[in-house]
């Protein structure tokens, strides 16, 4: 049986600890790859380890992934590598992620795990504010439309602005997965009702879901995963 600390175990949206526990233990873990495993309990360890992706959610993503036949990918907001390192394992051979964090150290934390996994050559890692480095994709007119898949996981305040870019970098049929959009439930809370440490990113969150409700150009699910995932395909 799997060994957890409090951190890898929060129910996240579920009714309870013992639901969620049901899930990962019937129908996560056990087909959770050896390499994501070791990540994962490598970076239970590390102070903001609740910063990385539920193996949950990283299960849904593999499966979308697979649905779209994702080869050139890109991720915003890497941390130690869980969701990184799940693309990598999923995509094929000469699959390709462009990896963006403004932290290269957390992103090493995971890399010898990565390596030893065989998939680091599918990983271009750019340390860099995010906006910037997606600016600058966008300057080299190959990059256009050629995206199968994006994964989104960094500061919420910019979703939008993130959307903006992967609309003109994903290929027309690329999926767009935003994390954390129902921010620990606190999109229907009142503000009194709010923990401080969640204050800064509901009134962010409630707009970007607005937003990307309302954005003709893609299809939508707000699948109720993890901490809420906007699961978006570009339509035109
Ligand atoms: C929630 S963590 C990502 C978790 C990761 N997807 C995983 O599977 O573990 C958010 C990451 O976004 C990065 N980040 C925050 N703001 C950023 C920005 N403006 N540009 C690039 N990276 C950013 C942080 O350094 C952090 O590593
Ligand atoms: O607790 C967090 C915080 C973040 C976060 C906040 C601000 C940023 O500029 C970047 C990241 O992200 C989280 C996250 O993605 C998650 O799955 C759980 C918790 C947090």
């Amino acid at each position: 049986m799997e060994q957890y600390t409090k951190t890898l175990l929060s129910k996240g949206l579920l009714q309870s600890e013992d639901l969620y526990r049901y899930i990962l233990e019937t129908s996560v873990y056990p087909r959770e790859p050896e390499p994501l495993k070791e990540l994962r309990h490598v970076t239970a360890g590390h102070p903001r380890a609740k910063l990385a992706t539920s193996p949950d959610s990283g299960q849904l993503m593999a499966m979308l992934l697979k649905l779209v036949n994702a080869k050139k990918t890109i991720e915003v907001g890497v941390y130690t590598g869980y969701s990184l390192l799940l693309t990598a394992l999923t995509i094929p051979e000469d699959g390709k992620i462009i990896a963006i964090d403004v932290n290269r150290e957390t992103f090493e934390i995971g890399l010898p795990i990565i390596k030893k996994a065989g998939v680091a050559d599918k990983i271009d890692f750019i340390e860099s504010e995010a906006l910037p480095a997606l600016d600058q994709l966008l300057q080299n007119t190959e990059n256009e439309g050629s995206f199968d898949f994006a994964f989104v996981d960094a500061d919420k305040g910019n979703y939008w602005n993130y959307h903006e870019r992967m609309m003109k970098l994903l290929k027309v049929g690329g999926v767009v997965v935003y994390d954390n959009t129902l921010w620990s439930g606190t999109v229907i809370l009142s503000d009194e009702l709010v923990p401080e440490n969640l204050k800064q990113w509901k009134e962010p969150t409630i707009e970007f879901n607005k937003l990307v409700a309302a954005d003709p150009r893609v299809q939508l699910s707000h699948a109720s995963v993890g901490d809420g995932m906007a699961i978006c395909t570009r339509l035109y």
